[in-house]
């Protein structure tokens, strides 16, 4: 791994294309997913830039950008901007900031977003039509993010379990040509993208799966693998994650067999800790995706006419935590 101080922010980011083919790579937030990806990247000598606020340009200048991970630390000089030094002339934009974030987030890549494809990589489906309404639907691709990351107070990012997955697909023909490029050159990376020919269905599961996860951790403040041990936790949690599917199979997205069997082996396993990130930034007093996500899911269920009395508890309960935290 390179290890040692890259350039100060304003000096560091490289005019268009260096000729070689390597796609410019813009990753919106050095925190726990955009952090990781992109350092991988970078790492494996991608042309990875950072758009990052100055507390976090300061402290990616001083450090590089360090990952602590079961699958082998980091610690890599990378290339951040600031806001308002972002120009076009990039090949790709992983948003990888949380929802409430986004709106500010679309304004800061805007200037950059020119000629680029649009990679969210946030938990959830409304960003998408957030993000189509900004830059063009032609523009934005589909993504999912399987992995267990956090910021710790350092600001490195530590990797939780050794799951890394990340799953790009295009959501129209247009993008086809391209997100397999792009998929091509994150490849390097080692962490293993999977290029999807059914994002949407991908995107539908893990939104399912996230929200049953979030919505029943956050609701008993515990892991999955605590709620099954008492004498209801497994078939609430079941019920709850049936709702979602419920949700999903309305919108022209049932879940498939090896997902179903392994999500809920994976949401009833008592042998290892398992929480959605939302638990984690709810119990060190953060804010939440509450309305992205576990509000999203409910009023889809409305609109739908389906029974949803988990989901509004969880949803309630989510709300209660953001009123008290003012
Ligand atoms: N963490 C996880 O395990 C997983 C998370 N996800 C999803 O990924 C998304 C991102 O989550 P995560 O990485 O955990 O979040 P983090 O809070 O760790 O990172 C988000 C980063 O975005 C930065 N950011 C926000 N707005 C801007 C802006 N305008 N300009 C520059 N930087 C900005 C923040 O910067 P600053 O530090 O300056 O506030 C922060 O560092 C969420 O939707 C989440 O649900 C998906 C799978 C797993
Ligand atoms: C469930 C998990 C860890 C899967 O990536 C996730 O997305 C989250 O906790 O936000």
């Amino acid at each position: 791994m390179r290890v040692g101080n890259p350039a100060p922010p304003e000096q560091s980011v490289l005019p268009l294309g260096e000729g070689d083919g390597t796609l410019r790579i813009l990753v919106l937030g050095a925190g726990g997913i955009g952090g990781y990806y992109g350092g991988r990247l970078a790492a494996a000598g991608g042309d990875v830039t950072f758009l990052v606020r100055p507390r976090r340009a300061e402290q990616l200048m001083k450090d590089g950008l360090v990952i602590r991970s079961p699958l082998g630390d980091a610690q890599v000089p990378v290339k951040t901007i600031l806001r308002e030094h972002v120009q076009p002339g990039w090949d790709a934009i992983i948003i990888a900031c949380k929802s409430y974030d986004l709106e500010d987030a679309i304004e800061a890549v805007r200037p950059a977003a020119p000629g680029a494809l649009i990679v969210p990589q946030l938990n959830g489906l409304r960003h998408l039509d957030t993000l189509d309404a900004a830059f063009g639907a032609e523009a934005v691709t589909g993504g999912v993010a399987q992995i267990a990351v956090t910021l710790d107070e350092g600001g490195a990012i530590r990797h939780l379990s050794g799951m890394q997955g990340f799953v790009i697909g295009a959501r129209h023909p247009a993008q086809q040509q391209r997100v397999a490029a792009l998929h091509a050159e994150l490849e390097r990376g080692g962490f293993g993208p999977r290029l999807s020919d059914v994002i949407m269905q991908d995107m539908w599961e893990k939104f399912a799966f996230l929200c049953t996860l979030a919505g029943i951790c956050c609701l008993m403040r515990a892991g999955t693998n605590v709620i099954a041990c008492t004498e209801d936790g497994a078939a609430l949690t079941l019920e709850l994650l049936d709702t979602c599917l419920a949700v999903a199979t309305t919108a022209g997205f049932p879940p498939r067999e090896r997902f179903l069997a392994a999500t809920r082996r994976m949401l009833t396993d008592t042998s290892a800790p398992f929480a959605a990130s939302m638990l984690r930034d709810l119990q060190r007093g953060g804010r939440v995706e509450a309305d992205h996500i576990v509000g999203d899911m409910l009023a889809r269920a409305k609109a739908a006419g389906l029974p949803a009395t988990l989901l509004r508890a969880a949803y309630a309960h989510l709300q209660v935590y953001e009123a008290q935290r003012g």
